[in-house]
C-alpha cells in the first residue's frame, strides 16, 4: 500500500503543483490518476520513486516512510515506464531492457536471458532482440519501455501516459495486454493518463483530479459513473459522451459496467 499524507509539492519557481493531497493506493490493484494538463499527475507520481521530493507531508510505501530510504536504490526497485518510452536509441532493445538489472550487477548473460523472458511477456517477438529502438513501431518500443520497468520485478509500476503517443488501435491492443499482465503479475500499477476512457477501462480505482492535485472524486469507475461528486466531476466523465466506450446500465440484478457494445469490460 502506498499512502500520501498531506503531501505538498512547491516547485523551485513558486508553482505550487501538489497541495494537501492524501491518498491511499491500495496494492496489488492499479489506480488510475486522471485530469487535464498541469493538474500535478506526473509530480504525484514521481513522488513515489523519490525523482521529486515533496516539500512538506509523507509518503509511505508499506508502513515505512520513503523520505527515510535512499532516492537511487528506491529507483531502481520501482518499475517506471513513461510517453515515448524513453528507450536509449544507440542500445539495443534486450540492452535496454536490461539496463537497470546490470547497474544492479546482474551478469550480463543472465540479464540477457532475462530480458528475452520479459520480451515474451509483453508479447514482442525475441527477433527484436538486436534491433534499436528506431528500428520498432510505437507500440513495439512502448512494449519494451514496459518490459524494462518490469526488469527489477518490482512490486509497484508507475505509468505516465505510457500510450498517449501510439495510434488508437495500438493503444487499445497495449491496454488489453496490460489488463492480462496485471491479472498474471499482480502489480501495483499506478498510471496516469488525460483520458477518461482508458481510466476507466484499466482503472480499479481511479482518482480525478483537478489543479494542485486536489481530488475531485476517487472510486471505482463504477461509483463515479453512477455518482459524481459534483458537475466538475459529471462535466468531465461526461466531456467526451458521443464517443464515451464505457457506461453504466441498469439491469434486473443491479448496476453494471458496459463498453459501447453492451458488454462487460474485458477483464
Ligand atoms: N520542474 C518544475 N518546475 C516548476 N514547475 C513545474 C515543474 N514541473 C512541473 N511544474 C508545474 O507543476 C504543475 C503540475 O505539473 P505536472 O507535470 O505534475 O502536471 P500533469 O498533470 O502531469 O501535466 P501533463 O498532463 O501536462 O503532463 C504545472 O503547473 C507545471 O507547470
Amino acid at each position: 500500500m502506498i499512502e500520501f499524507r498531506s503531501v505538498t509539492k512547491q516547485y523551485p519557481d513558486g508553482t505550487r503543483a501538489v497541495e494537501d493531497f492524501s491518498l491511499v493506493i491500495p496494492s496489488r490493484k492499479t489506480t488510475v490518476f486522471v485530469g487535464s494538463s498541469g493538474c500535478g499527475k506526473t509530480t504525484i507520481l514521481r513522488m513515489i520513486n523519490r525523482m521529486v521530493d515533496p516539500t512538506s507531508g509523507s509518503i509511505q510505501i508499506d508502513g515505512d516512510d520513503i523520505g527515510a530510504i535512499e532516492p537511487v536504490g528506491l529507483r531502481r526497485s520501482i518499475g517506471y515506464v513513461m510517453q515515448n518510452s524513453g528507450l536509449l536509441p544507440h542500445r539495443k532493445v534486450v540492452d535496454n531492457i536490461a539496463t537497470v538489472p546490470l547497474l544492479k550487477g546482474v551478469k550480463k548473460k543472465d540479464a540477457r536471458e532475462q530480458a528475452l523472458k520479459l520480451m515474451d511477456t509483453v508479447g514482442l517477438d525475441r527477433a527484436f532482440a538486436d534491433r534499436y529502438p528506431s528500428q520498432l513501431s510505437g507500440g513495439q518500443q512502448q512494449r519494451v519501455g514496459v518490459a524494462r520497468g518490469l526488469a527489477v520485478d518490482p512490486n509497484i509500476l508507475l505509468m505516465d501516459e505510457p500510450f498517449g503517443a501510439v495510434d488508437p488501435l495500438v493503444r487499445s491492443d497495449l491496454q488489453e495486454e496490460l489488463i492480462r499482465l496485471q491479472r498474471d503479475l499482480d502489480k501495483t500499477v499506478v498510471f496516469v493518463t488525460h483520458d477518461i476512457d482508458e481510466a476507466f477501462y484499466l482503472g480499479d480505482q481511479v482518482v480525478i483530479l483537478q489543479k494542485g492535485g486536489h481530488i475531485a472524486q476517487v472510486g471505482t469507475p463504477s461509483e463515479i459513473l453512477s455518482n459524481p461528486a459534483d458537475d466538475f466531476v459529471a462535466n468531465f466523465v461526461g466531456a467526451n459522451r458521443g464517443k464515451r466506450a464505457l457506461h453504466i446500465e441498469e439491469t434486473a440484478t443491479g448496476s453494471i459496467l458496459v463498453d459501447d457494445e453492451g458488454a462487460p469490460p474485458a477483464r
